[in-house]
């Protein structure tokens, strides 16, 4: 039997659930169809909420470290195995919570495999679903690589759920995962550890600003953590429970564990995409502003779209997809457009990084005219109370309008700070307006300091 909803969403992530949610809201009836044992998505069962757990250990250990010279005479040690357990108390719920909370609300959960039969219909292992439209929220898995051995890495989610932290490690790429696992393992084994990143290209980070990742780079060489750059790997190799990676160049880089941080691929491979004309890249699933793939009905959002691989992005892509189906339902077609000019990322590291907007070197690259205010190596009281050495900042605005282009913080939260430069780019806000609206901010803090940045630029 077939059977009918006004709208089918594929994946139970961020993305799925906050466009299924938002259907349902709205009146349509909604069915949402999830293949994993573990439905609730990558972001809570092994992505942002899960490593946060890590994350707050290890600022917390990296704080007390700093400390000892400021009053504090022990610093903190952390303790992997509890944290995990911490963890996994709050993970262990997710799945559950996720599909009563699907069914509290009406909407069907459908478990099984979603591939599409033809633009309107899809199966769910074998049993044929007819919508009047879908959305795809499938998510994203890590790249596979083409190197001799990479099924010897273990992935990000694997590593989250490591029972003891080795005294080597080696992380394949230089991005988000491995500058964040690299910290969290840097303050949280019991014995020194000793992390290595791997990076194929001339610097990692490559979408954050090059001279600010100089400066984590640095303080994270100062945490134990080695970076090398232009690393052509050709091959990864066990011997016992020991691993060695070899790069073109004839060096080898041995460890007790090796960790997959080199990108994550979108999951649309299993989905027949061509059946219903969707196209495709590969860095997901081709969309317009209004979350529309190339066939009409048929949105994406969040990992398996081609844009921007965050939680918060997934949310807004997966809204965006919702409201379009609904205003069309009420006849008024596609009203809500996505604008990815001031999206926000931190890395969760000690120093954090946040950026919003463009880097230094996109403004060059686009020819923009810009003023700069920056700061390194901040001995503002701020920092000078947690012996931090290594905060920085850069801040830049249009040479004519004054609003902010681009805003990068290295310092404890970051995302904070930076989000105090989101919303000034959302609203347009002008770099002495900004300054002007930041002088009553609750002093002192963080977010006090906003003013010391903008006041060369006023
Ligand atoms: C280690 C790690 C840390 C991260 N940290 C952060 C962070 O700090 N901040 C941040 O903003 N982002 C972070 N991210 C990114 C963030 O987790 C993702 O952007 C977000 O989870 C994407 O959500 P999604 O709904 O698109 O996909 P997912 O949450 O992956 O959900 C996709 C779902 O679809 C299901 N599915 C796939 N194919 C099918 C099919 N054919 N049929 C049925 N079901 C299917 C999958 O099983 C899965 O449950 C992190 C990611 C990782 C890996
Ligand atoms: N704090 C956060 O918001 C956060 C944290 C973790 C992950 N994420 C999301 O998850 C995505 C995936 O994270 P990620 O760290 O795996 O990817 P990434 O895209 O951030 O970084 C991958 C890095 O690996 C390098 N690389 C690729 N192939 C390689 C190879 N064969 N050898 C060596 N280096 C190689 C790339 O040049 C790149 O620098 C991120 O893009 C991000 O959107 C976000």
């Amino acid at each position: 039997m077939t059977s009918t909803y006004d709208a089918l969403v594929i994946g139970s992530g961020t993305a799925g659930q906050a466009a299924a949610y938002e259907l349902n809201r709205n009146g349509l009836s909604v069915g949402l169809v999830e293949h994993g044992q573990q439905p609730g998505g990558t972001c809570a069962l092994s992505g942002c909420q899960a490593k946060k757990w890590f994350y707050e250990g290890a600022e917390t250990v990296a704080r007390s470290r700093h400390l000892t010279d400021l009053g504090i005479t022990v610093p903190a040690l952390g303790s992997w195995s509890q944290l995990k357990e911490a963890k996994n108390r709050f993970t262990a719920k997710v799945p559950t919570n996720t599909v009563n909370g699907l069914k509290k609300a009406g909407i069907d959960f459908i478990p099984g495999h979603a591939r599409f039969v033809d633009p309107k219909t899809i199966s769910v292992d074998g049993r044929r679903i007819a919508t009047r439209f879908t959305i795809l929220a499938t998510g994203a898995a890590p790249m596979k690589l083409p190197i001799d051995g990479a099924q010897l890495m273990v992935s990000s989610s694997d590593f989250l759920e490591l029972d003891r932290l080795p005294r080597k490690i080696v992380f394949v790429g230089g991005g988000f995962i491995s500058f964040e696992f690299a910290h969290f393992a840097a303050r949280l084994g019991s014995e020194e550890i000793r992390c290595t990143i791997l990076e194929a290209g001339p610097r990692p980070l490559g979408p954050f600003d090059g001279e600010m990742v100089e400066l984590l780079s640095d303080a994270s060489a100062k945490a134990g953590i080695a970076i090398h750059n232009d690393v052509n790997i050709t091959s990864i190799g066990q011997t016992g429970s020991s691993f060695t990676v070899r790069t073109e160049d004839g060096r080898r880089f041995d460890s007790d564990l090796v960790v997959h941080g080199a990108g994550r691929e979108p999951e649309i491979t299993d989905l027949a995409l061509d059946r219903a004309d969707v196209q495709s890249s590969r860095r997901g699933i081709t969309v317009n502003e209004k979350m529309e793939t190339t066939s009409p009905g048929i949105f994406a959002a969040g990992d398996c779209a081609a844009t921007v691989q965050l939680a918060r992005v997934a949310d807004a892509e997966a809204q965006t997809a919702a409201a379009n189906i609904v205003s069309s339902c009420k006849d008024n077609g596609y009203e809500t457009f996505m604008d990815y000019t001031a999206v926000p990322a931190v890395l969760f590291t000690y120093p954090q990084y946040g950026m919003v907007g463009a880097t230094e070197d996109t403004l060059k690259d686009d020819g923009i005219d810009y003023e700069k205010s920056a700061g390194k190596e901040l001995g503002w009281p701020t920092y000078r109370r947690v012996g931090m050495k290594s905060a920085a900042f850069k801040v830049m605005i249009g040479r004519t309008d004054r609003r902010i282009l681009g805003a990068h913080i290295l310092s404890d939260n970051a995302t904070g700070l930076i989000n105090t430069f989101t919303l000034a780019m959302h609203n347009r806000i002008p770099a002495n307006e900004l300054h002007r609206q930041s002088v009553m901010t609750p002093y002192p803090s963080r977010e006090s300091d906003i003013i010391y940045m903008l006041k060369p630029l006023l």
